[in-house]
């Protein structure tokens, strides 16, 4: 796992890097402008005209080293300095001593520049953009991006916002972004994601076990992290001892919902599943997965506690709230459920229309004893209701809404978005992070079904959910690849039965 800084602690920590190393500041800026050299020369091994477009700070200070270094490669190097070079402080004007002997062109910003060049490098703004973009700065990251010319960003797309991932309009598309020294909130959640590209680390020698005192505000996380944790299956396992999930949810409108999280368990490995939902469902999901134990809840009957009782097994989780709907079947079967969930003392993840509820009942009864372990698993409305939360405030900082439900609830809080955030009141992991494919009904359903699974054959709470939610992304990846529209969340469940078994 990567750790991930805002601004401020990487400006820390390269200072405390660079004084325990005995080093000046500038050595970092050198190193920055060579590793991002190296990616322009990997990435694009015909390039010969580069254009090098600088902003007042630092991070033009990276583009004019590696101008540098394009130059004396033999690239044909024009600049285009939106701020004169002369005005320029600190590192970035010893950046440009070293390279105004070289006489390199420079141009005014002008979309016929851009347009000529085989790549353009960014290096208009970095770590220290904020505030609405200022000058002619938006007019020429426009032109830049209707050039139609790969971009090669320095640190971070110009325009993005470094803490929150959010984005200016304009702010740069870029094609490659080279991140430097650690990874920043905008390369793994928000907007920011879709802004960069392919995204590369460039450590620049700065040691990734010495933080300064520095505090990750999360750790950035991705399957290779985690696929070794999902407990070895021996060849004389057993059903029973697989585990066993109960899945309740899909009132009549929703039908489909509890189906694939039921399917998805039993196809990443749960031995068995149990599954209530409305009586007019039965049928079709018995076609839909003979292999899952199915009982439709009456309503007249008020039958979840008759049917447990009538089925004495032993449930070693309960998946909670898939299509449950917000009728008073809902309401009722919610109830129950909880109130079962509460009583085993079992782990219990309360997805969809069960948060919905769980809202309400709190509302009634702010003191409500909850389930423990618990998961929720909100999108950005329905976290905004947990918190009493506008919806603007929940999206403008994701990750403190994670942490203010897993502490509030005491819970862990999976906060659905792009670059999806994982807190448990100790701790923030981000797993996944954004694919337009991913806009489509039934992958949270799928989603739950994946963490109930894990954690009935035998992980943590707190591991299922994070190993859960990076597999769900790879699966999702896989299936959708370069097809941006049209992906089901049922396809995913056969690529998930692949990754759960790497
Ligand atoms: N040695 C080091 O420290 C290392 C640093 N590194 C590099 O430095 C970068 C951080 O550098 P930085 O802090 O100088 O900020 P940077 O992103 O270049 O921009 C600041 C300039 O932009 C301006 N500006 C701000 N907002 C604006 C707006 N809305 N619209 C228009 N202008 C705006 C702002 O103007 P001001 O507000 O001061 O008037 C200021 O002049 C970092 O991302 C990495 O690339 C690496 O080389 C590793 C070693
Ligand atoms: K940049």
């Amino acid at each position: 796992m990567h750790p991930v800084f805002k601004a401020d602690s990487i400006k820390v920590i390269e200072q405390a890097a660079a004084k325990a190393q005995g080093f000046a500041l500038f050595e970092l800026m050198q190193r920055a402008g060579r590793a991002a050299y190296d990616c322009l020369e990997r990435e694009w091994p015909l390039a010969h005209r580069i254009v090098v477009v600088t902003g007042s700070g630092n991070n033009a200070g990276d583009g004019l080293v590696l101008a540098r270094l394009a130059t004396e490669a033999g690239m044909q190097v024009t600049l285009v300095p939106i701020k004169p070079l002369d005005e320029l402080r600190g590192d970035a004007a010893t950046a440009w001593k070293q390279l105004e002997s070289l006489n390199l062109t420079q141009r005014e910003p002008d979309a016929m520049i851009f347009e000529q060049a085989d790549v353009i490098v960014d290096a208009l703004l970095g770590t220290g953009f904020n505030g609405q973009l200022r000058d002619n700065y938006a007019e020429v990251i426009e032109q830049i991006n209707q050039a139609g010319i790969p971009v090669l960003a320095l640190d971070l797309p110009s325009g993005v916002y470094a803490d929150s991932g959010l984005c200016s309009e304009p702010h740069i598309q870029a094609d490659h972004t080279v991140s430097f020294i650690f990874y920043k909130v905008c390369q793994v959640i928000n907007e920011g994601l879709a802004a960069q590209g392919e995204l590369h680390l460039a450590s620049l020698g700065v040691s990734q076990s010495h933080f300064h005192q520095q505090q990750p505000v999360a750790w950035k996380q991705s399957y290779s992290d985690v696929i070794d944790e999902i407990p070895e299956r021996s060849a004389t396992a057993y059903k029973h001892a697989c585990g066993h999930l109960l899945c309740v949810g899909s009132d009549f409108t929703m039908g489909g919902a509890i189906m694939l999280a039921t399917e998805t368990a039993l196809r990443s490995g749960a031995g068995l599943v149990t599954t209530f939902l409305h009586p007019d469902n039965r049928s079709a999901a018995l076609g839909f997965c003979p292999e899952a134990m199915w009982h439709g809840v009456a309503f007249e009957e008020l039958s979840f506690n008759s049917l447990i009782d009538a089925n004495p097994k032993h449930f070693d989780a309960m998946v909670l709230g898939p299509g449950l709907g917000r009728s008073e079947w809902g309401r009722q079967v919610f109830e129950q459920s909880f109130a079962f969930a509460r009583q085993q003392k079992m782990p219990c993840l309360i997805d969809g229309d069960g948060l919905y509820w769980l809202q309400l009942f709190l509302e009634q009864e702010p003191k409500l004893e909850l389930p423990q372990p618990l998961i929720v698993t909100p999108h950005v409305g329905e976290a905004a209701r947990l918190l009493s939360w506008d919806t603007a405030k929940v999206s403008e900082d994701r990750i403190s809404a994670a942490q203010a439900i897993a502490d509030g609830y005491n819970c862990i809080c999976l906060l659905k978005g792009a670059g999806t955030i994982l807190a448990d009141g100790q701790q923030v992991v981000i797993a996944g992070g954004a694919h337009p494919a991913m806009a489509t009904a039934g992958l949270g359903d799928v989603l739950s079904g994946l963490i109930g699974s894990l954690i009935v054959q035998g992980m943590s709470p707190w591991d299922a959910t994070r190993v859960a939610t990076s597999i769900h992304f790879t699966a999702g990846v896989e299936v959708a690849r370069d097809r941006v529209r049209g992906m089901l969340a049922s396809e995913l469940i056969e690529s998930i039965h692949y990754w759960v078994n790497r």
